[in-house]
């Protein structure tokens, strides 16, 4: 019998209604603050696949009136849409904060993105929607159009809770697809919030659609229901792979993005102040749970250690603690599991011979015992055959590694299975053009760190790192549309 105590019950959001007197309390469970496991942000339903189901009929049922609206019509909802949001940006952030742990700022930060793709996405209703083709009979008109998929099923992860689900969503739905959202149960309550939004906008019943629970149930059966004809998902190269085959089985549309073990190479002429900062910002910050997070330094020998010393100045005075806090600059893993994964890759690369530098370990600060906290980590000597150096860490982990000639840094940069992002501190304009021709990486990025995607511009990777597709920006509308070729002749 569960003990509740006062915290919000959360259920599914289906057909336009939030369903939360038709569940038992046996279905909840309690979603507890990585910075403070005793503290309870609130309870979220457990679904069935029944109920699934339910959501993906009241998906099919709306797809029709949906899609025949105007672009414009669609595009005012999502307008509406951010001006909801906009106005409850602080509370939004503030739960994201207190349910997954990364900091008010980053949180705030987050939310205000996901107010600008919701408007950028709105005004993609009023942009073409194809290309007159010349035809080789002088009587016909050839021209493309595109049509929505149908029922989409949008299944997200945790680490940005408001940012992925919304680049995903408001694409599908301004290209006339109706939703199904299947969030990370770390980050159910956000999700809720962020789904009130559209509830509040009064899009019509059934476009939009939450079910919260397990992967392998709510997952699972977005990926077999025969009426879901496609799936967007972010999260691990594990379940990516299960998304992809059940795909490809019954003929769905599916768009993948995985990780990332990206690289920043710090060349000899860097500015080493500002190599420092976006390596610091760009593997620390959100405790290096991003797929963008730079995690294997690669630096030449003659800066190496001069670079070294300057990063552990600074990495010293990181301010680990709640993300709530202001003085906090990194906040806990967001969950168990994540934090003994970090802890088991600190371990392993202890033991294959990389040397600790700084971290490695739970702060010692009593205040922070219960929450999932890890010391952000720095290790030297890490050479590619260790596992820290192959595999994606998703915690607050940089890996040094050095080299002599460009040659041998574009080698490590390439020398893993992922292929996200990546970038080198230069002046050096031939340093610049190597790294952008021979490093196998969805994003290149000069002079700034590897996290850190703007909304208009294509985003995804290459190699494990995605399913070769792109999202955001206008890329967004080759996953959620189908092209038709139409001829015709008087
Ligand atoms: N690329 C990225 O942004 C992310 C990468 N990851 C990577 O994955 C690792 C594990 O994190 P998790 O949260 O466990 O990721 P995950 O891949 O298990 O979860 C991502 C989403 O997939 C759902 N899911 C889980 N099993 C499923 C299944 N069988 N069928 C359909 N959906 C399913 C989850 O409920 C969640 O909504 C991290 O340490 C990190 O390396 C995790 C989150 C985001
Ligand atoms: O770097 C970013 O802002 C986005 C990263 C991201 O999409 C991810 O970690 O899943």
């Amino acid at each position: 019998m569960t003990t509740f105590v006062n915290a919000k019950k959360y259920g599914n959001y289906v057909n336009g209604k939030w369903v939360l007197d038709d569940f038992e309390d046996e279905t909840l469970n309690a979603i507890r603050n990585p910075a403070n496991q005793q503290e309870i942000i609130g309870y979220v339903h457990e679904s069935i696949i029944a109920e699934v189901d339910q959501a993906i009929d009241a998906a099919e049922r709306s797809q029709i009136a949906w899609r025949n609206l105007t672009g414009a019509e669609r595009g005012d909802y999502l307008y509406r849409v951010a001006d909801i949001f906009e106005q409850k940006i602080d509370m939004i952030a503030e739960t994201m904060t207190r349910e997954m742990g990364k900091t008010l700022f980053e949180a705030k930060g987050e939310a205000a993105r996901g107010v600008a793709i919701l408007r950028y996405y709105a005004g993609e209703g009023l942009r073409k929607n194809g290309d007159v083709i010349p035809s080789t009979d002088r009587e016909g008109l050839m021209f493309t159009t595109r049509v929505p998929l149908g029922v989409v099923g949008v299944i997200s992860p945790w680490n940005f809770p408001i940012a992925i689900p919304v680049w995903k969503i408001a694409p599908a739905l301004i290209y006339g697809n109706t939703v199904i959202l299947k969030p990370a149960q770390e980050s159910t309550i956000t999700a809720a919030q962020l789904i009130d939004c559209f509830h509040e906008a009064q899009l019509p019943a059934g476009v939009i659609n939450l079910v919260m629970g397990k992967g392998s149930t709510v997952g699972t059966r977005l990926i077999e229901n025969q009426k879901v004809n496609g799936i967007t998902f972010t999260g691990s190269n594990r379940v990516g792979r299960i998304v992809a085959k059940g795909a490809i089985e019954r003929g769905a549309k599916y768009q993948l993005e995985m990780g990332g073990k990206n690289p920043v190479i710090i060349a000899a002429d860097a500015d080493l102040e500002q190599a420092v900062e976006a390596t610091i910002s760009g593997g620390l910050r959100s405790t290096g749970q991003k797929c963008t997070a730079t995690s294997r330094v690669i630096v030449h020998q003659s800066i190496y250690d001069e670079f070294k010393q300057k990063l552990l100045e600074k990495v010293r005075k990181l301010q680990v603690g709640n993300g709530l806090d202001e003085k906090t600059w990194m906040g806990p893993c967001a969950s168990k599991n994540q934090w003994q994964t970090v802890m088991s890759y600190i371990e392993t690369a202890k033991k294959e011979g990389a040397t600790l530098l700084f971290g490695g370990s739970t702060p010692d600060d009593p205040a922070l015992r219960e929450g999932f906290f890890v010391e952000p980590t720095v290790f030297d000597d890490v050479i590619s055959t260790m596992t820290i150096a192959k595999e994606e860490i998703f915690g607050p982990v940089l890996a040094l590694m050095k080299f002599d000639s460009m040659e041998e840094a574009i080698h490590l940069a390439n020398d893993v299975e992922f292929g996200l992002s990546a970038s080198i501190f230069t002046k050096d304009i031939s340093n610049m053009l190597n790294v952008i021709r021979e490093v196998e990486a969805g994003m290149i990025r000069i002079n700034a760190e590897t996290a850190g995607v703007e909304l208009q511009a294509p985003f995804g990777g290459m190699k494990q790192s995605s399913s070769h597709s792109r999202e955001q920006g206008e890329a967004a509308k080759e996953f959620f549309t189908s092209i038709k070729t139409i001829f015709v002749k008087g």
